[in-house]
């Protein structure tokens, strides 16, 4: 059981107002990227990254695949802060800590949130190498008491008691959709619900089976706790791969696999973050001078 710990506003707004003073970039767009797929930082342009390490405040990524950096630059005209990497509550980390930056992003003016992640596919329809648009999740941490918004409310990240009906923007999703079409990959991609549970171990048989019976499409080891963050409007994207549903499957699933899938899946996945993000009709706060 992780205890609980709590971090003050001062904390986030002390690594914020560092950010700030080390960037002239204000984004209003944050990029999350999945196991396998950081590389979708590497296509900003006008870059500022700094370490986690370098950081004051910031949790450090443990796992490969996680590069641990935060880089910030220009898509499609759009500024944008990227997480290459990000933390996990199976790493040690407290789930405030796992989700430390997306409050922090609040307080540089980020008002859209797009995560990316690595899932396993549960729903038949669903194929390694897929795209789920996640459409709800659940929250099995969460429905155990272990949730990043336990603990005294700070009203100014939002209500204490968060609806959760519409967590996933819909106008986005139906972007998503669209673009999927226009790029000739709506074949791959369609619309699910992406079940946290708290890992490292891949899921048992019977874990999957009971999954796919309460309705879950895709399963994984974060993500969601991000969106618990309600000022945000969210989008997210999953790259499916195996799941071991069958006793007689004699694959099994690794976090290598997981890792190729993401490689795999990555260019057509910052395809569809790219265009997303051109279509969205945000205003700009955008300057371009790097702090030397
Ligand atoms: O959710 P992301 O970080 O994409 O990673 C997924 O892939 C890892 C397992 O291979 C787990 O961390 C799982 O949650
Ligand atoms: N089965 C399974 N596959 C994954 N791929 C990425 N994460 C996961 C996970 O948690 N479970």
């Amino acid at each position: 059981m992780h205890s609980k710990e709590e971090i003050s506003h001062d904390e986030y707004q002390k690594t914020a107002d560092w950010l700030m003073s080390q960037t002239k970039h204000r984004p209003q767009v944050a990029i999350i990227c999945g196991s396998g797929l950081g590389m979708l930082a590497d296509t900003l342009k006008c870059q500022d990254s700094f370490a986690y390490s370098d950081i004051p405040g910031f949790p450090q990524s443990t796992v490969q695949g996680h590069a641990g950096r935060l880089v910030f630059g220009e898509l499609k005209g759009k500024t944008c802060v990227c997480m290459q990497g990000r933390f996990h509550m199976y790493e040690g980390h407290s789930l405030c800590k796992t989700t430390f930056p997306v409050r922090v992003f609040k307080l540089l003016g980020v008002d859209t949130l797009i995560v990316t992640n690595a899932a396993g596919s549960l729903a038949d329809g669903l194929q390694p190498g897929d795209i789920m648009v996640i459409k709800d999740h659940v929250n099995f941490p969460g429905m155990g008491g272990l949730n990043p918004l336990t603990g005294p409310n700070d009203d100014k990240f939002g209500p204490r008691f968060p609806a959760m009906s519409g967590c996933y923007d819909k106008g986005l999703r139906c972007v998503a959709m669209e673009v999927a079409k226009q790029l000739g990959v709506a074949n791959i991609m369609q619309e699910g619900v992406y079940a946290m549970v708290g890992g490292p171990n891949f899921e048992s048989i019977a874990e999957a089976r009971l999954l796919h019976r309460l309705g879950v499409d895709a399963v994984g080891k974060t993500t969601h706790t991000h969106t618990l963050t309600p000022f945000l409007h969210v989008y997210e994207t999953t790259s499916v791969t195996h799941v071991v549903k069958s006793y007689e499957d004699s694959e099994s699933v690794n976090h290598d696999g997981v890792l190729e899938v993401g490689r795999l899946r990555s260019h057509t996945v910052q395809q569809l973050v790219t265009e997303l993000i051109s279509r969205m009709e945000i205003n700009n706060n955008t300057t371009t001078d790097n702090v030397a």
